[in-house]
C-alpha cells in the first residue's frame, strides 16, 4: 500500500509505516497545488494543514482513505471525499495539551507584555518602568468557548492558576460544568460579558462559522483579552480587526484568516501594524510531544485500515441511515446466498443502505442486518423465506430512526 505525506511527520512515524510494509511517498514541503493534480498511485494520503482540494480528491483514483495528522478537518474537502466513497480520518486529542500550553502563554503574554518586552531588550532599550503595569491573572474570570479537548484542557490549567472560568458549550451540561469546575453559560455572549479573558476552542464547521459574532465581540469588557487557537473562520474576523483598531481590547491569536499557505516566505497581515496583538505561527500543535503522539495516531490508523480493515476516527460516516426498515436473516454460511437475498430487493426496486454480516461459533450459520429505505411488501420476504436450504429465517423489523 502506497501512503502519501504531504507534511512532514517525524522520523519515527516514516520508520514506522515501512515496518508495515507500506510504501511510502515523503513530500513534507506539499502544497495544495502541488497535489491538486492528484497523488498517482497512493491508496492513503496524510496531511496536516495542507489543503486537500476535490481537484485533488477527483484526480487520485487510487485514493481511498485521508487521514489528517491533527485535529481540524476543514483543509480537507470532506463533500468532495464522501461523493467519492473516501474516508476521512483525524487524530483528535492528540495536540491538546501543546494548544492549551500555547494558549496560557498567550494569556500570560498579553498580561505581561512578553514579547515586547524581549523585542525591546534585544533592541537594547530598557523600559522596566513600561513593562511594570501587569494586572495578573490571579482571579481573572476565563471565558471558554467550547469544552471539547482542548477547551478542557484550558480550564484546567486556568484553575491551577487560580482563575475562575465561565464556558458555553453545545454540549454543556450543569452536571458536566460541576465536573470540570466551571459556570455553565447559556449563551456565547452571556460568556462573553462575563469574562476578562475569552478563549476560542470550537472546531470549525458551516454551524461555527463567525459564531463569535460582532455582537459577541463588541459585549467584551474593555481592556479584554481575546484569544483564539481554534480557526480564523469561527471569529467575525472584521468585527475582531474592528474592536482590536479601536484599541478596546487585546488579542493573542494563533489563527487569522490570511494565514500563509506555503511553510516559509515573506507575507503581510493588516494585524502587524497593531502593537495589542500577538500572533503566533499557527503553532499550537508544534510541540515534538504533540508531533509525535499525532504522527503514531496516523500511523496506527493506517496500521488498522491495512490489517483490519476499519477505519478509527472515520469522520464523514452518515451518523445514522435514514432506512426505516431493517432486514434481519439468518442463514447457511454459504456462497451466494447473500446474493440471492439482495436480488430478490433489487427486483423489488428496494436499496439496501447498510449491511452487516456476523457468523455463529462453529462457522456454519450467519446473521446479516440490512437497512432497507423501502418498506418490501410480503411477497419479497415470503420468496427470501421461501429459501430453505439458504435461508434459516427472514425477519423485517422497524429499526428506531
Ligand atoms: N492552533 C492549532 O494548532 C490547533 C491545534 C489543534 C486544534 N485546533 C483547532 O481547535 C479545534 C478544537 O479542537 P479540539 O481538539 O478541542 O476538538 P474537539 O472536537 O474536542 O472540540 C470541538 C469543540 O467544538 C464544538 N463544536 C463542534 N461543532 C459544533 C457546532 N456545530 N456548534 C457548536 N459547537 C460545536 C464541540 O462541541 C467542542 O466543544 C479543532 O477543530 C481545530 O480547528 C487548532
Ligand atoms: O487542527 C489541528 O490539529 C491544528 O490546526 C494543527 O495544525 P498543524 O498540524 O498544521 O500544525
Amino acid at each position: 500500500m502506497i501512503v502519501y505525506l504531504a507534511d512532514k511527520l517525524p522520523e519515527a512515524a516514516l520508520k514506522e509505516l515501512g515496518s508495515l510494509g507500506c510504501e511510502v511517498e515523503n513530500h513534507p514541503d506539499a502544497t495544495s497545488s502541488d497535489i491538486a493534480n492528484g497523488i498517482g498511485k497512493a491508496m492513503v494520503l496524510v496531511v496536516r494543514s495542507t489543503v486537500v482540494t476535490k481537484e485533488c480528491i477527483n484526480n487520485s483514483p487510487n485514493l481511498t482513505l485521508i487521514i489528517r495528522a491533527g485535529a481540524g478537518v476543514n483543509n480537507i474537502d470532506l463533500d468532495a471525499a464522501s461523493k467519492s466513497g473516501i474516508f476521512v480520518a483525524n487524530c483528535p486529542g492528540q495536540n491538546s495539551i501543546a494548544v492549551a500550553e500555547l494558549t496560557m502563554g498567550l494569556i500570560l503574554s498579553l498580561d505581561r507584555f512578553l514579547p515586547d518586552n524581549v523585542i525591546d531588550f534585544r533592541s537594547g532599550n530598557w523600559k522596566k518602568a513600561v513593562y511594570s503595569k501587569a494586572d495578573g491573572l490571579y482571579g481573572k474570570t476565563l471565558g471558554i468557548i467550547g469544552t471539547g479537548q482542548i477547551g478542557t484542557e484550558v480550564i484546567r490549567r486556568a484553575r491551577a492558576f487560580g482563575m475562575p472560568v465561565v464556558a458555553w458549550s453545545r454540549s454543556l451540561t450543569p452536571e458536566k460544568a460541576e465536573q470540570l469546575d466551571v459556570t455553565c453559560a447559556a449563551s456565547v455572549k452571556e460568556v462573553a460579558s462575563q469574562c476578562d479573558i475569552l478563549s476560542i476552542h470550537l472546531a470549525m464547521s458551516p454551524e461555527t462559522k463567525s459564531l463569535i459574532s460582532s455582537d459577541v465581540l463588541s459585549g467584551l469588557k474593555d481592556g479584554a483579552f481575546f484569544i483564539n487557537t481554534a480557526r480564523a473562520e469561527v471569529v467575525d474576523e472584521e468585527a475582531l480587526y474592528r474592536e482590536l483598531n479601536s484599541g478596546r481590547i487585546r488579542a493573542g491569536l494563533d489563527v487569522f484568516s490570511d494565514e500563509p499557505e506555503f511553510k516559509k516566505g515573506e507575507f503581510t497581515s493588516r494585524f502587524q501594524k497593531l502593537d495589542n496583538v500577538y500572533i503566533t505561527h499557527h503553532i499550537g500543535a508544534s510541540t515534538k510531544q504533540a508531533q509525535m503522539a499525532v504522527a503514531m495516531d496516523a500511523v496506527d490508523i493506517v496500521r488498522g485500515y491495512l490489517q483490519e480493515g476499519t477505519v478509527r476516527n472515520w469522520l464523514n460516516r452518515c451518523e445514522k441511515t435514514q432506512a426505516p426498515w431493517q432486514l434481519i436473516v439468518r442463514h447457511f454460511d454459504k456462497p451466494g446466498v447473500l446474493a440471492n437475498v439482495l436480488a430478490e430487493l433489487k427486483d423489488a426496486g428496494i436499496n439496501a443502505q447498510e449491511m452487516e454480516n456476523v457468523i455463529f461459533d462453529g462457522m456454519k450459520t450467519a446473521c446479516c442486518s440490512i437497512q432497507l429505505d423501502v418498506k418490501p411488501d410480503d411477497g419479497v420476504i415470503d420468496a427470501i423465506n421461501e429459501r430453505h436450504d439458504e435461508v434459516i429465517t427472514a425477519v423485517l423489523l422497524p429499526t428506531r430512526t
